[in-house]
């Protein structure tokens, strides 16, 4: 029996609703003499790969997927590293960007400024509304590092609970992918005659706030049991759509928590092959948006669980934005202002918001913008690329990287691929091979040296779907910063003897069923001890061998 999801239109509402429908096996003679399930796995498969291009694999798996949920699955959990490059990064990127032209059935939820005073009729609307326990919300301002896509964020939402369901076992009927359409001031959006949104620019911030304000209201009532999982904001309203919701509904952002604890565990895991003691090692970033800083706040944990202060900490990690490096006191990074919202901003000083937590408070130099010259003067052990400018790291400055380390740590994290700030090649050929190396979107391994090296991924789809399994399980009330936490060292507790051999800093993708079950353990754990679940919760009673087996037992296979 498999799922369906058709539209319809609903000539009393005026509008296109969605219905579910329960597929039962054919009756005889409805289909082929001999057919097996596994035979339609290998035949979906051949099909699969006869496309060449991967937006034609893409729209396939879409249509695969709507045609039979359970197949779909079964496919992606037997041939995860192939089907995951397709249905999320680097792909999705693409989906997202020709969107209103693959466009052929819904898969989620559009609810645009234009429904503002009846969300939650439209969120009534889901077919499956008893059901939902996580849903990721975009407003397709921010998708990956490709700007603001409007409507056309849709497939980040839908491929990001795809992963939920393969990675972590939620149920498909429990997933509610949601797309705001606040308008785009993307003018080749707007110009589009099949563009699939608003055709008009995004409001000022009052505006928006109240929408998002009616929105979280009703999703809070419509779907009571839900996790809301924000994804792809752009910066200034991750952080402050974050802060204004997260007490209000179990609600975490994927870009500043999920890819700060994703990079933290690779940290952690990457730090044990470099002969440098914790707290010597220097960490700079690229790049100032969501993901950046929330990385930066993520990574003062690597050193204050030594023991350090927070400010010794913090003097460890420098930043860079698209002026250059980040100091108290440099002229122009006032306009950080003209981005946040007035109560992020902190007096006293040109900078403002949350980037001035990382400001260099004793620079006095010239301001430095030439990433080569700022990786002389810091002399980082750890360079992370959040910046979407593909090829900033350049030879130059990844045999710089080198001349600071024996081991350096270079992360380009920027998605898609495309935008990553170099690839593993050049990592490994510009460095000697010394790089310990991980990208955000995937890259094969290279032989060098007669040795094969396998790049990681870090990529926030190794924390989310353990942490939203773990919080849902335990019905968290919301999700802590120490959640956030235990995922990340829970993931970097989870490299295997022979992942470790190899020098991975990510555990290989086959397994992240597995660990997402650990890190629900974990998180189940952290939300008891930050009392934000029921007290009654027979969980508690449970001992961590037992949680372990109650939480693989609540995880859906096809
Ligand atoms: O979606 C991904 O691959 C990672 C992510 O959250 C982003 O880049 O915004
Ligand atoms: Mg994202």
């Amino acid at each position: 029996m498999s799922i369906v999801l058709t539209p319809y239109w609903s000539p009393d509402e005026g509008i296109q609703k969605l219905k579910i429908e329960a597929r039962a096996p054919a009756a005889p003679g409805l289909a082929p003499p001999v057919f097996s399930t596994k035979a339609q796995l290998d035949r979906t498969l051949l099909q699969l790969r006869s496309r060449t291009s991967p937006i034609e694999k893409y729209t396939f798996l879409a249509q695969a997927k709507q045609a039979d949920v359970e197949a779909f699955y079964k496919l992606c959990l037997e041939y995860m590293p192939e089907i995951i490059p397709i249905i999320y990064t680097p792909t999705v990127g693409d989906a997202c960007l020709q969107y209103s032209k693959i466009y052929r059935n819904p898969e989620g939820l559009f609810i645009s400024l234009k429904d503002k005073g009846r969300i939650g009729n439209i969120l009534r609307n889901w077919p499956l509304a008893n059901e939902a326990r996580i849903s990721v919300v975009t407003d397709g301002s921010r998708i990956l590092g490709l700007g603001d896509l409007g409507a056309n964020g849709m497939p980040i939402a839908v491929g990001k609970l795809s992963l939920y369901v393969a990675c972590a076992g939620i149920r498909p009927s429990s997933t509610l992918p949601i797309t705001l359409d606040l308008g785009t001031d993307n003018s080749s959006n707007l110009s589009d005659p099949l563009y699939l949104g608003l055709r008009q620019r995004r409001p000022l911030d009052a505006e928006y706030d109240a929408f998002m304000d009616e929105f979280i209201t009703e999703m809070g009532r419509v779907h009571p049991k839900v996790l809301v999982q924000f994804e792809d904001f752009s910066t200034d309203h991750a952080f402050s759509y974050l802060e204004r919701f997260r007490n209000r509904l179990p609600l975490f952002n994927d870009d500043i928590q999920g890819t700060g604890a994703v990079v933290l565990a690779g940290l952690l895991s990457a730090a044990r092959l470099v002969p440098i003691p914790r707290n010597e090692h220097r960490i700079l970033l690229f790049g100032a948006g969501s993901a950046s800083v929330g990385v930066a706040k993520q990574l003062m944990s690597f050193f204050t669980i030594t023991g350090v202060s927070e400010e010794a900490a913090r003097s460890q990690i420098w930043l860079v934005d698209s002026k250059g490096l980040v100091y108290v006191g440099r002229e122009e990074v006032a306009d950080y202002k003209m981005c946040m919202p007035p109560f992020l901003w902190r007096g006293g000083s040109h900078l403002t918001g949350y980037v001035i937590d990382f400001a260099r408070r004793h620079y006095t130099g010239v301001p430095m913008k030439d990433l080569t010259e700022i990786v002389k003067y810091v002399k980082p052990t750890v360079l992370l690329g959040l910046s979407t400018i593909a090829g900033a790291f350049t030879p130059e400055v990844i045999r710089q990287m080198s001349q600071n380390t024996p081991r350096p740590i270079i992360f380009p994290l920027s998605n898609p691929v495309q935008l990553s700030e170099c690839t593993f090649t050049e990592a490994l050929i510009h460095s000697n091979g010394t790089a310990i190396f991980a990208s955000g979107s995937p890259f094969g391994s290279e032989v060098i040296g007669g040795v094969r090296r396998e790049p990681g991924q870090g990529n926030n789809m190794y924390i989310f779907p353990g942490l939203g399994l773990g919080a849902i399980l335990c019905r968290a009330k919301s999700v802590t910063d120490s959640m956030v936490q235990t995922a990340a060292f829970r993931l970097a507790g989870s490299l295997s003897w022979d992942e470790r051999a190899l020098e991975l800093v990510y555990p290989r993708i086959e397994r992240i069923r597995e660990i997402s079950a650990h890190i629900a353990v974990k998180v189940i754990r952290a939300a008891q001890q930050a009392v934000c679940i029921d007290n009654s919760t027979d969980l508690k009673r449970m001992n961590d061998t037992i949680l372990l087996e109650f939480v693989k037992g609540k995880m859906w296979n096809p």
